[in-house]
């Protein structure tokens, strides 16, 4: 009796502990662009400090999945969403959540890194001073600890003022992703953030992804099926506009349950 009362407890135990590193829930998510059924009945959970890989051939879904995390989506006309998409706990559809405040919690880096036409250092302190940070010594740190959190520091601590287009494409989306960081999200979107770059600078976002997701919660679309297995925790396969699979990364790619995952993976198709 005692003994089966600890498990019980055990259980429900873990199950809170699960049940608190979800950041997004989504359930039962249509999406239409005007007729056209984009997304099908997604259900899928983001866990906290991982990253969770989207893939899938093209036009399946996977950015405007990704654009409807941040809210995006409503800059295209003729949008219509049903189902419910919660960030921590909140669903992000409800007329009074303000997409301002969802996005100061959710950042995006995009596929071509796409700085401001500023200084390097103006890119990156942009954000904190459109939400009101004035002292100069408050954003030298801000602009300096999210450089180093980028990994870019070294490169340009010398050339700060220099204008942001005078970087290469990988340093641009390193700084791109500093400049998200600067607002302190908790969650950072990355909309295949590699595709245009080249192995080396790939390499070093890759490896500044491990880095992230022990204080962010990083949602990357890929391409890449090896980049996937290379940096992700979890992987969401989507066909025609559906999730077909969601694993952990590692069994999705060794033991696909879904003979359609299983013959993306392996090359059949996509
Ligand atoms: N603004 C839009 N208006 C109408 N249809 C759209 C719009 N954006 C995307 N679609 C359609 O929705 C479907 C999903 O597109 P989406 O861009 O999400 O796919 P994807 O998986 O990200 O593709 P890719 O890998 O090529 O970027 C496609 O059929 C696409 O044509």
């Amino acid at each position: 009796m005692e003994l089966t009362m600890v498990k019980e407890q055990d259980t429900s135990i873990g199950e809170t502990m699960e049940e608190k590193r979800v950041v997004y829930r989504t359930k039962e998510l249509n999406l239409w662009y005007g007729e056209h059924h984009a997304l099908k009945n997604i259900e899928l959970d983001i866990y906290e400090n991982e990253v969770t890989a989207i893939i899938g051939p093209s036009g399946c879904g996977k950015s405007t999945y990704i654009k409807t995390l941040n809210r995006m989506i409503e800059l295209v006309p003729n949008v219509r969403t049903s189902g419910e998409i919660t960030y921590r706990g909140r669903n992000i559809f409800d007329p009074t959540y303000r997409v301002e405040e969802l996005r100061t919690q959710v950042g995006m880096v995009f596929q071509k890194p796409n700085p401001f036409p500023k200084s390097i250092y103006e890119n990156v302190a942009y954000g904190p001073r459109i939400h009101g940070i004035r002292d100069k010594k408050i954003l030298d740190e801000i602009v300096e600890k999210s450089l180093r959190g980028a990994a870019i520091w070294d490169e340009v601590k010398d050339r700060l003022h220099e204008n942001a287009y005078g970087l290469s494409g990988g340093q641009q989306q390193r700084l791109c992703i500093a400049r998200c960081l600067a607002i302190e999200p908790d969650v950072i979107l990355m909309d295949e953030p590699t595709s245009a770059l080249d192995p080396i600078s790939t390499l070093k976002v890759e490896e500044l992804m491990e880095e992230l997701k022990k204080n962010y919660s990083i949602i990357i679309v890929t391409h890449n099926m090896q980049q996937a297995a290379r940096i992700s925790d979890r992987t969401a396969f989507f066909l025609n506009g559906e999730v077909v699979e969601f694993a952990e990364t590692d069994q999705l790619f060794s033991t696909p349950a879904d003979k359609r995952t299983e013959d993306y993976i392996t090359g059949r198709f996509g």
